[in-house]
């Protein structure tokens, strides 16, 4: 019976140190040298979602540095659209080419999707995703002049990045033209960036300036395709539970009960691996079915024996 995934890219299957197109392509060429492992497989059937952090942030900073009246800046929410097509692209391209060499049959196609948030969502009184470059102590006050009313934050000691607000989603409103094209067996990329974030308003759907975790639209997207399990591929083969410490040991099978144990004691930083976490969790909660965190260049093992961090239901 054909297995239906849902895979999450993380940042490293696009973005290495060089953010030029070809450097992209170069990285995404990589990831699709891993992924086709799971088409190669015949039996696997892939939704991919993909980050778009580095990508929007860099975008934005480009229109505002060309803009006339002439020619005006696009909103987060336009440019969340423009990732969208930009790593969709780039992505399917990259399949193809892999697809063709092997003598492969699949299709693949790129979905723009546009995901549902609620205005009341208290994440946009709290701006928490990280976009755009990274900025050093001796960079960030200029930056901040320039724009005041941009918020930032410290990332993990790689210096200072712009905020914005990111709101869980609620819905995604392609989701009968996904399902109806994985039904027909189409490799599917899809929720890019975390799809672009709309709401309805009185049977209008309007966008609004935000950028949506991909690992929660990819566990909306993993529940509304019905797939059997939801994977989180990222830079790290397996979640560590006390990371970095001396005592840090790996996570490799944890019932979903034990794994919200460890976000409740703060096991998890906010801006990297607790949103897969929780991700991870919600999808396992709602389906009954599994969830798996580990590294793209382990998707060999991951296809072979399921290694990874294995999240499975009580
Ligand atoms: N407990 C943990 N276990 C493993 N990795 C962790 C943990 N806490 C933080 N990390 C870091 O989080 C990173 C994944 O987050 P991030 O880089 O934001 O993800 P993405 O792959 O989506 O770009 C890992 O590569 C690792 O450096
Ligand atoms: N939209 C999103 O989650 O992007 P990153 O994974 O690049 O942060």
């Amino acid at each position: 019976m054909t297995k239906r995934i849902v895979v999450a890219l993380g940042g490293n299957a696009i973005l290495t140190d060089d953010p030029s197109a070809a450097a992209q392509q170069q990285a995404i060429q990589q990831t699709a040298q891993q992924l086709i492992n799971f088409l190669a497989a015949g039996d696997v059937q892939l939704v991919l979602t993909h980050g778009n952090g580095p990508q929007v942030g860099n975008l934005v900073l480009q229109q505002l540095q060309g803009s006339s009246v002439k020619n005006p800046a696009m909103p987060l929410d336009t440019v969340g659209a423009m990732t969208q097509g930009e790593i969709g692209l780039w992505l399917a391209d990259a399949l193809n080419y892999e697809i063709s060499i092997r003598g492969l049959s699949q299709r693949v196609a790129t979905v723009l999707t546009r995901t549902v948030v609620d205005e009341a969502d208290p994440a946009f009184r709290q701006p928490t995703k990280p976009i755009g470059p990274f900025y050093t102590v001796d960079e960030l006050p200029a930056i901040k002049q320039q724009y005041p009313d941009w918020q930032f934050v410290a990332d993990a000691g790689r210096g200072f990045r712009r905020v914005v607000p990111s709101p869980k989603p609620v819905s995604i409103m392609e989701a009968a033209e996904i399902q109806a094209l994985v039904q027909d067996g189409v490799t599917l990329i899809a929720g890019g960036g975390g799809g672009v974030p709309v709401i309805e308003k009185e049977g209008h759907v309007t966008g609004i300036e935000a950028v949506i975790d991909k690992d929660f639209t990819a566990a909306k997207l993993a529940e509304l395709v019905d797939a059997d399990e939801l994977l989180i591929l990222t830079a790290v083969r397996y979640v560590a539970k006390d990371f970095n410490q001396p005592s840090q040991t790996m996570i490799k099978r944890i019932s979903v009960t034990e794994m919200q144990q460890l976000v409740d004691a703060g096991q998890f930083p906010a801006g990297s691996m607790k949103p897969k976490v929780e991700a991870a969790i919600s999808f396992v909660r709602n389906t009954g079915r599994p969830a798996v965190i580990t590294s793209l260049d382990n998707v060999r093992a991951y296809l072979a024996d399921g290694d990874g961090t294995v999240i499975v239901p009580d």
